[in-house]
């Protein structure tokens, strides 16, 4: 027998095979889409509705300082699958003791698996090539605990072929999205011609629930987080890109895993927002961007403002924490807060929303032809874990 390396043979070639089947460019971003629920609630409403809604309009204390708060979130409106007439339907979504997690998860079965289609239609059309082209289908959420989940549930409602290589990533908090493009950039590049349907979605009705006087976290919860729906199209050797994915990366703050962490409970879903976040992320966030990034960027610090951001916003005080750690001008994390402003804090979804409203600021701002060419976007979560990647703005705009 002739002698055989890990390269394969002279019969059977495998560096040259697995050569053939990887693509030769960067992995891209080829199309964005999001979707929301159609009920919108303005944050300066919000108090009201969820004090009455709640029977709790008697905690007037507690609501006077709840509204205070909402002002300073930087959010003014979300969108949200729970409505009033919902939540009367459903007592036990408001008792914060009933086990409620069954009723939760049977809406959440059908409506996330909705709000997705509806993304992930809107990147499909941007693309404009069927969706039987689709290859693989990368889905992510914080909302559901189905076997087979959303991702079994967008192969009919799109129209995927049966044979389109599904992954289903559950339960990765806020930095979902990053961690779902990060799986969809190895993807593209390991397998040629792949075309990566990403899609992120997140319902707030899994965590809903009446106030408690003695645990103000879930107020806080109540008030930041909105319903949304991402998805990216992304394939190497591609039809117009818009930003290539240079390098993707994640790493864990030291000594923060007390501060942020999510579990299902028989009730809902729920878990620890500590007060010390913010200030974890401000006192860590330009370490990890160096560790992660800092070779590819000639080893410096102190040229952020040379890149682009697409964060997620956490909170207004999360952003202004990045803006100071990293020293950015002014207007840097725009889209971000844009994003933070318009739909609240969307779980794992938000970040892509973010990208989504960069690319539009930057389709503005290429008229007066001023852009930066590397760009970061980065997203937050438990752990607490940063996930990040460094994007490359191609000349195509759209
Ligand atoms: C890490 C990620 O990015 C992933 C995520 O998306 S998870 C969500 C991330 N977001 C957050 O963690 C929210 C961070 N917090 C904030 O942005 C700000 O505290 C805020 C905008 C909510 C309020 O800011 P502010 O008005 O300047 O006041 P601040 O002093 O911070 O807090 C106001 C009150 O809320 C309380 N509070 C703030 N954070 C709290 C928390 N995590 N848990 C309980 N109470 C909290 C404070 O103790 C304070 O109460 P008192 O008035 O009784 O002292």
């Amino acid at each position: 027998m002739a002698p055989t390396t890990t390269m394969g043979s002279a019969l059977y070639p495998l560096g040259e095979m697995r050569q053939s089947q990887r693509a030769d460019g960067l992995a891209a971003v080829l199309a964005i889409g999001t979707a929301n629920p159609p009920n919108c609630v303005t944050q300066e409403e919000f108090p009201d509705f969820y004090f009455r809604a709640t029977n709790s309009d008697h905690l007037t204390a507690l609501k006077d300082k709840f509204k205070r708060i909402c002002q300073e979130m930087g959010v003014q409106r979300r969108y949200l699958h729970h409505t009033e007439e919902m939540l009367s339907a459903h007592p036990e979504f408001v008792d914060r003791d009933a086990p409620s997690l069954d009723a939760r998860l049977d809406i959440a079965a059908e409506a996330v698996p909705e709000l997705a289609a509806r993304a992930a239609g809107r990147a499909i059309a941007e693309w404009g090539r069927p969706a039987a082209d689709i290859t693989h289908l990368v889905v992510t959420t914080n909302s559901g605990a189905h076997i087979p989940g959303v991702d079994f549930r967008l192969v009919p409602l799109l129209g995927l072929r049966p044979s389109v290589r599904r992954t289903m990533l559950h339960l990765n908090g806020c930095f979902a999205g990053c961690a779902a493009l990060r799986l969809a950039k190895d993807l593209a590049e390991n397998s040629r011609g792949a075309r990566v349907l990403v899609v992120a979605a997140e319902l707030t009705l899994m965590n809903f629930c009446g106030p408690d006087e003695g645990c103000f976290r879930t107020l806080l919860v109540q008030g930041l987080f909105g319903d949304g729906a991402a998805a990216v199209i992304v394939g190497a050797d591609a039809e117009r890109p818009l930003f290539e994915i240079v390098s993707a990366a994640q790493t864990i703050i030291p000594e923060s895993d007390h501060a942020l962490n999510m579990r299902f409970t028989e009730r809902r879903l729920d878990g620890v927002l500590g007060r010390q976040v913010p200030g974890l992320i401000g006192d860590n966030v330009e370490r990890c961007l160096l560790d992660m990034f800092g070779p590819l960027l000639g080893g410096g610090g102190g040229e952020w403002n040379n890149l682009f951001w697409a964060v997620h916003p956490g909170s207004s005080t999360i952003m202004d924490q990045v803006d100071a750690a990293l020293g950015l001008e002014p207007g840097k994390l725009a889209a971000s807060r844009r994003v933070l402003s318009d739909y609240g804090n969307m779980s794992g979804a938000t970040v892509i929303f973010a990208l989504d409203e960069l690319r539009r600021q930057r389709k503005e701002a290429a008229a007066a032809g001023e852009w930066p060419e590397l760009g970061v976007m980065m997203a937050f979560g438990p752990g607490m874990t940063v996930d990040a990647m460094l994007l490359h703005a191609t000349s195509h705009v759209n």
